[in-house]
């Protein structure tokens, strides 16, 4: 069975995938000081405590952070007995282009979104990542990855203002009752959730404007479902899209090995 872990720049999803369908997902924070055994005390617990019962013969890693990968390249060798494929590495074949900038370090999620985007719905797409930054990831006809957009996560810009304003609370998102606020948090929500619904709409039209046809705009991440509700800003939304491109991309390499 496959263990895929997702490592963002804030947390760290793990999944075990039968083949057929995902048996247990698990989330944990990023850190890399986190070390092999503390992840498989920790999952080994969680899937014990779920009832989970699998034999995890291969692992996948697709991460944002390079320090964390060697911890989670000991997890795989010590407790799977397997050496893990890592997505952006050369040694891991991906079933679409990526046409951009010669030297460019495209993040390993998003060619995950890309893989995952292309095989769920084709080509002409937009790909919007809610996560610590929000991305915007353009695939091609073909499935290519031909770049795209990066502009601050939600929850990255609350804290901005928190942090360099002195009278600024820390606030969560979510959805205001008018666009004029009549308190502080009120308004720090207005103008995070209305600017976020203006950044994404703007950036979806200027890049279908740019390629001069119709895209389809898939959304994924925590926080989509919450600018969804209110707004008809995406085709589609869906939740595990960078799992389901590290399946995608784990039977791609097993099959061409
Ligand atoms: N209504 C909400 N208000 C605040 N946070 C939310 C809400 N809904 C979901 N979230 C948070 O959004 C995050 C969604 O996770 P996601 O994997 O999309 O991105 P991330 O983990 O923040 O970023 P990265 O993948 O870059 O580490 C989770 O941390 C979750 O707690
Ligand atoms: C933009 C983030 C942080 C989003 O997780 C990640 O994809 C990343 O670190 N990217 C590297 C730069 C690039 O994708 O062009
Ligand atoms: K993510």
């Amino acid at each position: 069975m496959l263990l895929a872990i997702d490592c963002g720049n804030t947390n760290t999803v793990f999944s075990i995938w039968d083949g057929a369908r995902f048996l247990g997902t698990w989330r944990t924070s990023t850190e890399w000081q986190r070390t092999s055994d503390q992840y498989y005390v920790w999952l080994s617990t969680l899937m014990k405590f779920q009832g989970v019962e699998a034999d995890i013969t291969d692992v996948i890693i697709s991460s944002t952070v390079p320090r964390v990968v060697f911890n989670l390249r000991v997890l795989a060798d010590r407790y799977f007995d397997t050496r893990p494929i890592v997505v952006g590495k050369p040694d891991c074949l991906l079933p679409v282009d990526v046409r951009v900038d010669e030297g460019t370090a495209v993040g390993p999620d998003r060619l995950v979104n890309t893989v995952a985007g292309h095989d769920l719905y084709g080509g002409d797409l937009i790909i919007v990542d809610f996560g610590t930054a929000t991305t915007f990831d353009v695939v091609d006809t073909d499935g290519a990855y031909i770049g795209g957009v990066i502009a601050p996560g939600v929850n990255l810009s609350l804290e901005a203002l928190h942090n360099a304003a002195a009278a600024l609370p820390h606030v969560d998102i979510s959805k205001p009752q008018s666009v004029i606020g009549t308190n502080t948090v009120s308004c720090i929500q207005s103008g995070i959730f209305w600017g976020y619904v203006g950044l994404v709409r703007e950036i979806c039209a200027r890049i279908k404007a740019e390629r001069g046809r119709e895209m389809r705009v898939i959304a994924t991440g925590g926080l989509a479902p919450l600018f969804q509700q209110t707004v008809d800003l995406f085709d589609a939304y869906q939740d595990d899209l960078t799992m389901h491109g590290l399946t995608v991309i784990y039977n791609y390499n097993k099959d061409t090995a």
